[in-house]
């Protein structure tokens, strides 16, 4: 059998994916021309290297269609269901860093807690006649964070896959929940975080889908996490 292992085809954390093997020792060549999203583990036969972007790293670790990838957390916590049953998080390999969070304009001064963004979640209808709009690509992190952990049931996700900082001062939303790293984008867009607002602290793990396999790939996938882990640390 082969063993399929997903790297970074483009973006942040395509060239931190490349040094993180070379740092373990794991030289790659392509598979036919320079350009070729395919490629192949010196010295170790049963290995497929296949170049996909973030995301579709995460839906194909929860698809099992690959076997190992490195891809950013908060894309496989978004993007994975019944995430324990299909993946495990093997290591956390310290680069691609940034924060899920929900933030609020600067000038909703008496709003600085969950609880707080509760209170009026609950007095929106009343107040506005429409229900808080949170502008997000996180759909299933918001809903967990909001509905599950905070019991906040009464708000409407408004989809926003670019310049979701923009949507509260452009009228499309009133709140946002996105990735921050320098916090520079929030600030330039007059939105502060709650203060129990992070919804997770992102980072590129090496993930690995859960799935029925032969001894040998088992061995080879052992083999690969350790020599990552010893060359970056582990989980
Ligand atoms: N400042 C940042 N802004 C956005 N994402 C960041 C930032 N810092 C680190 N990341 C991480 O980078 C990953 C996304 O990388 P990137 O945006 O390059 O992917 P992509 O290839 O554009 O994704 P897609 O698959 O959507 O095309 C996420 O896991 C995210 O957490
Ligand atoms: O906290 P900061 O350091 O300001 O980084 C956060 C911003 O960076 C990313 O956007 P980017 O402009 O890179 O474009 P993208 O949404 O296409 O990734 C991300 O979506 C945030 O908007």
């Amino acid at each position: 059998m082969t063993v399929t292992i997903a790297l970074p085809s483009k973006g942040r954390i395509r060239d931190g994916s490349i040094e993180a093997f070379e740092a373990a020792g794991i030289q790659i060549s392509a598979v036919g021309n320079e350009r070729s999203y395919r490629g192949r583990i010196d010295g170790i036969e049963n290995v497929e290297v296949a170049y996909l972007s973030a995301s579709e790293i995460a839906r194909e670790l929860g698809r099992g269609s690959i076997d190992i990838g490195l891809t950013g957390e908060d894309l496989v916590r978004e993007d994975v269901a019944a995430l324990h049953s299909r993946v495990a998080f093997r290591s956390r390999l310290g680069f691609g860093k940034a924060d899920v969070v929900v933030a609020v304009p600067e000038v909703w001064f008496d709003v600085d807690t969950m609880a707080d963004l509760g209170d009026v979640a609950a007095d929106f209808r009343l107040r506005h006649g429409r229900r808080l709009r949170i502008a997000t690509k996180y759909w299933s992190l918001t809903q967990q964070f909001f509905s599950a952990k905070h019991g906040i049931q009464v708000y409407r996700i408004v989809e926003s896959l670019g310049a979701t900082e923009g949507a509260p001062a452009s009228g499309q939303a009133d709140i946002i929940v996105d990735i921050t790293s320098t916090g520079s984008t929030l600030k330039a867009n007059h939105l502060k975080i709650l203060t129990d607002g992070v919804i997770l602290q992102s980072e590129v793990c090496l993930v690995e889908a859960l799935k029925d396999r032969t001894e040998e790939d088992r061995d080879t996938i052992e083999s690969l996490v350790s020599r990552i882990e010893a060359a970056l640390g582990p989980a």
